[in-house]
């Protein structure tokens, strides 16, 4: 399984998490399976920012991951993100949680994501869409979402498509 965290807290950010999966849906070689609902969370990192809204999908495709990362960087840069702050406010963040059971340790590009495990606001929207995947350590999304249940991670709502 091949999973994308995205993740917004400026602007029309249902908006922009929508714009997002169709640029990546219409991406040669990019096929979204399944995406999940839009979760409202506080800024973790950086706290004074505005709250995020976060989703997770999965995607099929034929690209490498160096590829997909660069579609990634694609989108979030047609969505007119800007990098100021590290864990700053932004138009659109866009992580490759995992990409099947590839384990590569590059700056540009390290998978699995060395914080996926950890955070809740992923961990959350991963366990809808599969949670019965072992995802870390022999735990399943749902196992790892059941533990970070810390309260800041709430249902928001289904994520407007094809519009
Ligand atoms: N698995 C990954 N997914 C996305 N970007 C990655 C990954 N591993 C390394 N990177 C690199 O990290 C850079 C992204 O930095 P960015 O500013 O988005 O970090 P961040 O989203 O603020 O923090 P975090 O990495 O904790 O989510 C990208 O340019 C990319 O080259
Ligand atoms: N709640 C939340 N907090 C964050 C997020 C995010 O997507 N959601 N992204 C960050 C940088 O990757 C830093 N902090």
């Amino acid at each position: 399984m091949i999973c994308l965290g995205l993740g917004s807290n400026l602007g029309d950010r249902e908006g922009n998490i929508a714009a997002a999966v169709a640029r990546l849906a219409a991406w040669p070689g990019v096929t979204v399976e399944r995406v999940s609902s839009l979760y409202e969370t506080a800024p973790l990192g950086y706290t004074d920012q505005p709250d995020f809204l976060n989703a997770v999908a999965s995607v099929s495709t034929t690209l490498t991951p160096h590829e997909l990362l660069a579609a990634c960087l694609a989108v979030e840069r047609a969505l007119g993100r800007e990098r100021k702050v590290r864990w700053g406010p932004r138009t659109v963040d866009i992580d490759v949680l995992f990409y099947d059971d590839v384990v590569l340790e590059a700056a540009e590009l390290t998978l699995p994501h060395p914080r996926f495990h950890e955070r809740c606001f992923v961990l959350v929207p991963l366990a809808e869409i599969a949670g019965e995947a072992p995802v870390y350590g022999g735990k399943t999304a749902g196992e790892l979402a059941a533990a970070c249940d810390d309260g800041t991670v709430r249902f928001f709502g289904k994520l407007r498509q094809g519009g």
